[in-house]
């Protein structure tokens, strides 16, 4: 590739629309804002976690996916910060009163099945640059949305939403996102053809469209269930 241009900054730059839908979502203006109702929050947070456990397995088809093993080592690292961020699910709702095994015996919303089914499939059917890059909006959109929520904490103490976005704008989150997308750019640079990026830039798009429909999902049950 003649471009030097970070490949994960290339994607976003060719899928801006869906990118946006992200990371720009009505949920996160209203969390930022702190008037985000608790209800939705909720009904997030439990889908999230259902989410993460199968995002986990998408992590465990990209080891096995894995040409070398340096590749098996970042992703391994990537795995355990998706490992690590379920404590903040757990810690969370059982303030509300909801234990580990109630989070897990949860029904799976469609919208968590097509995100997470859709990762999965795209790594059974492609190799392992096409599942970094449908796993890619993951990491990186929180680690944005992190950072960009981050002052809304620091100029109020008492943020309703100060525990999750402290977690995301953390250093750990914040550099596991970062290797992320250095592996990403160093695997596209190894393996990616010409002819592959509109396939690619697909694959972001469609990936960063559920993610855009798994906040909508938040805000549609947590309106229909306070
Ligand atoms: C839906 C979704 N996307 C990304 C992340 C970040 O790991 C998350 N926890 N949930």
């Amino acid at each position: 590739m003649a471009d030097t241009t970070p490949f994960f900054d290339r994607l976003k730059a060719a899928a801006q629309t869906e990118w946006q839908s992200y990371v720009d979502h009505d949920f996160i203006r209203q969390m930022e804002a702190g008037t985000l109702p608790q209800a939705v929050f909720r009904q997030y947070l439990e889908q999230d976690y259902l989410f993460l456990i199968q995002y986990a397995r998408a992590y465990a088809l990209a080891i096995y996916k894995s040409p070398q093993l340096s590749d098996m080592h970042t992703i391994q690292a990537g795995l355990n910060t998706i490992l690590g961020e379920m404590h903040l699910h757990v810690r969370l709702c059982q303030r509300w009163g909801l234990s580990q095994a109630d989070l897990e015996a949860a029904p799976e919303h469609s919208a968590t099945i097509a995100y997470t089914r859709y990762v999965l499939d795209c790594g059974q059917r492609g190799d392992l640059l096409d599942l970094l890059i449908a796993l890619s909006p993951c990491l990186m959109g929180y680690a944005e949305i992190g950072l960009r929520l981050a002052p809304a904490v620091a100029a109020n103490p008492d943020h309703p939403y100060r525990e999750w976005i402290s977690e995301y704008a953390s250093a750990g989150f914040q550099e596991a996102a970062r290797h992320s997308a250095l592996h990403l750019h160093q695997l596209a640079e190894r393996v990616m053809a010409p002819a592959r990026w509109a396939d690619a830039v697909a694959i972001f798009a469609k990936a960063s469209r559920l993610e855009a429909d798994f906040w909508q999902m938040g805000l549609d049950l947590g309106q229909t269930r306070v």
